[in-house]
């Protein structure tokens, strides 16, 4: 049953007199947040019955009452639910064991960031990934000609050259050095190997120092910054942070009311001037504002020009000059935005804007949308910097934290 069929009981056939529709609004005053908080729990009972999970539908999916209750007050309900519904659900996840053992209460399975992840990593792990396991099953011994066509798979998913010899040269220094003889061993062998590849340390974003911590974001037009840059002021206004961005992309006047669009959605601020002015004083009317108003993090946005080395050197090395004047640089992440369906060429970008700023990490975006997902593992090794997030959508909640781990185990098998 329909969650508003539930709460409201619609569905019943006979119409209600005005007297009748206001005592029954004044009951559901008060008995609200405890009815919405039961129906959800049935509903979420419901769901997982079997451990399959069914889709639950939005209120205004749901079937139109009939002349139970005026249209506008469906409406308004409805709103009140989704806001319940969203509360219960972040206090259900927040309900330790013995609390919930004490209220009898069925906390749902929610689906975990692993398997979630799993999810969006979908297209890698049926593409490349998911057809290592079946390469070493069918070999009956380990030799060359092994190595060779592993090296060649590896190759072909985008991990590039350089890395897949170092690679394959640990793999097989490591299947040495354990007594591997059975192929089939060898597999829990190269996601060791490949994990170890991937950097650990510092891949979060620093956005806790007290005072005001500076974001700044890079990157060639395309690859998602204006989106990532959304999906980030958003995670950090959900934290309770106080988030303003800076429109320092002044190039393209609908970059700045895309940028615009999205910091509204994140809850955000953001400060723009002019299309065509100059970034730099985007940048400091932005560090000067978050001062001001004491906000948490600042976010900026930058042009991603890069057929001319020498002026975006300038650009990003006064961009920087400014940062580091205002809040030195121990506050300040300089982030390069890579879309990770560009194989190779995100390789070469970050390497010519590794040495135009100084970066302390990256994103690697739409990772969703490739079968191939190697540019991750090049990345980290060739430019020994952390990935500190990746982009799985085009959904403000897309962004997803880079743990080398769960990584390895969303993409294989
Ligand atoms: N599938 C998928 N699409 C993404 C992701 N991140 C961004 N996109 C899409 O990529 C396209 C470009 O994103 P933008 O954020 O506009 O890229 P940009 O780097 O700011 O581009 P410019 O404004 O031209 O500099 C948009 O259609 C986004 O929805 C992701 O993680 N997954």
């Amino acid at each position: 049953m329909g969650i508003l069929k539930k709460i409201f009981g619609f569905g019943k056939k006979k119409e209600k007199i005005p007297e009748e529709i206001e005592k029954e609004k004044v009951i559901y005053e008060e008995k609200k947040a405890e009815e919405v908080k039961k129906v959800i729990e049935e509903v979420a009972k419901d769901e997982f019955v079997g451990g399959k999970k069914e889709v639950k539908k939005k209120p205004e999916e749901l079937e139109e009452p009939k002349n139970e209750v005026s249209e506008e007050s469906v409406e308004e309900k409805a709103e009140k639910l989704k806001l319940e519904e969203e509360k219960v659900e972040v206090e259900n996840e927040s309900i330790d064991l013995k609390q919930s053992e004490e209220k009898e209460i069925v906390v749902p399975k929610k689906k975990g960031f692993f398997t979630s992840l799993k999810e969006k990593l979908s297209k890698s792990r049926e593409g490349f990934f998911g057809k290592v396991k079946g390469f070493f099953l069918g070999r009956s011994v380990i030799d060359d000609e092994m190595y060779e066509d592993l090296e060649e798979m590896l190759i072909q998913s985008d991990i590039g050259m350089d890395m897949t010899l170092k690679i394959v040269g640990a793999l097989e220094k490591e299947v040495r050095s354990r007594g591997i003889k059975d192929p089939k061993e060898v597999y829990g062998v190269l996601k060791d190997v490949m994990e170890n590849f991937l950097i650990e340390e510092e891949n979060e974003l620093k956005t806790e120092k007290p005072g005001l911590n500076v974001i700044l974001v890079v990157g060639v037009n395309g690859v998602g910054k204006t989106t990532t840059i959304g999906k980030i002021a958003s995670k950090l206004t959900k934290e309770g942070k106080k988030v303003i961005v800076g429109a320092g992309d002044t190039f393209r006047a609908a970059a700045i009311e895309q940028l615009e669009e999205w910091t509204i959605r994140a809850g955000a601020e953001i400060i723009k001037h002019q299309q065509g002015t100059d970034p730099g004083a985007v940048v400091f009317d932005t560090l000067k504002a978050a001062e001001n108003r004491n906000a948490d993090v600042a976010i900026i946005d930058t042009a991603g020009r890069l057929h001319n080395k020498n002026n975006l050197m300038k650009e990003l090395e006064k961009i920087n000059r400014i940062i580091e004047k205002h809040v030195g640089d121990s506050s300040y992440e300089s982030i390069l935005v890579i879309d990770g369906t560009t194989g190779q060429n995100g390789l070469n970008q970050a390497k010519v804007f590794n040495e135009v700023t100084k970066l302390t990490g990256f994103i690697v975006t739409k990772l969703d949308g490739t079968a191939k997902g190697g540019i991750v593992f090049a990345i980290s090794e060739e430019l020994k910097k952390p990935i500190k997030f990746i982009g799985v959508g085009e959904g403000i909640e897309d962004l997803r934290p880079f743990k080398p781990k769960e990584y390895i185990d969303a993409i294989f098998e």
